[in-house]
């Protein structure tokens, strides 16, 4: 539905939150079209609520519902978030040598697969070693980076983000390791698809590190970025059998694909708010 609305948060859990939540929507005319819970009881000192409420606001003005819902959320001490379901959000997508993540993204935008708004693309090649795909008007933005010139790259890399509004950073092979102070600044708007079934292999060359180990399974993990490298909290994963007769560079080919596929999923899942924060894990209210 055109104005389908998506209620998100997250609590210490106790009796009543949903049936609070729902009966706000109720007084106020919405119709609930999906509801999604979950009541983490895993942490021995707290108990985490998480909900996702998909709802037609049947001509109830979002602002209004906001600050209604601000006042029961204080109540709860809520993490929320309401937004528009169908608004594209606005994504910058960082790059370096291998483009075969950056280009199905922009394949699954144009085909309408996934809804976002390419704002930039940066990549700390120059575009002609980067990628020969059709950026179309996307701005694409070469930002070199060397240990003397990356903490000023890094600040260029962040007033781009600003400047176009970026919701969230994508790194789509993206090699460079963000800095703790970028890392922070970032937060859990930066997703990173590495390329290997985490927590197996961090770091650089994990094809490599897993062909040498003679591994029967390659994966790719798409995760938030944080300060510890390929630590953060993971959002989707797949996997891919492989054979002693496959070769480094054959993990490497057949890895492509996992990771399109799970960078995509990923991005999907977060920009329909489905990817909710955990501490260092993620509830995914899949759909
Ligand atoms: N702070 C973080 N930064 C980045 C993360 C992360 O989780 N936290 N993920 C990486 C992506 N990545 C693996 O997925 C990765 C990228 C780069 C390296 C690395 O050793 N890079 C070298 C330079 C390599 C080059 O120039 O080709 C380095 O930065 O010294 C390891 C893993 C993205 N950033």
């Amino acid at each position: 539905m055109a104005d389908t609305l998506i209620l998100t948060l997250s609590c210490e859990d106790r009796p009543g939150i949903t049936a609070r939540v729902t009966g706000f929507l109720f007084e106020r005319g919405c119709n609930i079209l999906d509801a999604q819970q979950f009541n983490d009881r895993s942490d021995k000192d707290r108990d985490r609520f998480f909900m996702r409420v998909a709802f037609d606001p049947t001509g109830t003005r979002t602002d209004s519902l906001r600050s209604d819902f601000k006042k029961l959320a204080g109540e709860f001490s809520m993490d929320w978030k309401i937004a528009a379901q169908d608004r594209p959000r606005r994504v910058m997508i960082m790059v370096s040598k291998f483009d075969h993540c950056l280009v199905d993204l922009l394949y699954r935008w144009r085909t309408g697969e996934i809804n976002i708004d390419p704002v930039a693309i940066i990549s700390n090649h120059p575009l002609e070693t980067t990628t020969d795909a059709d950026l179309g008007d996307i701005p694409f933005h070469y930002l070199p980076v060397t240990k003397e010139s990356k903490a000023d790259q890094e600040r260029q890399v962040r007033q781009v983000a600003h400047d176009t509004g970026a919701e969230l950073v994508v790194l789509a092979r993206y090699m460079q390791i963000f800095s703790d102070e970028q890392s922070a600044h970032f937060g859990c708007r930066c997703i990173n698809i590495h390329h290997s079934f985490l927590p197996g292999f961090k770091g650089a060359r994990p094809y490599h590190q897993a062909h040498e180990r003679g591994v029967k399974i390659i994966g790719a993990t798409a995760h938030f970025v944080t300060a510890d490298l390929d630590e953060g909290p993971i959002i989707h994963q797949d996997v891919e059998r492989i054979t002693h007769a496959d070769s480094a560079a054959d993990l490497v080919r057949k890895g492509r694909d996992i990771e399109r596929r799970v960078l995509a999923e990923a991005v999907r899942l977060f920009t329909a708010d489905r990817v909710l924060m955990n501490g260092n894990r993620t509830v995914v209210f899949r759909g």
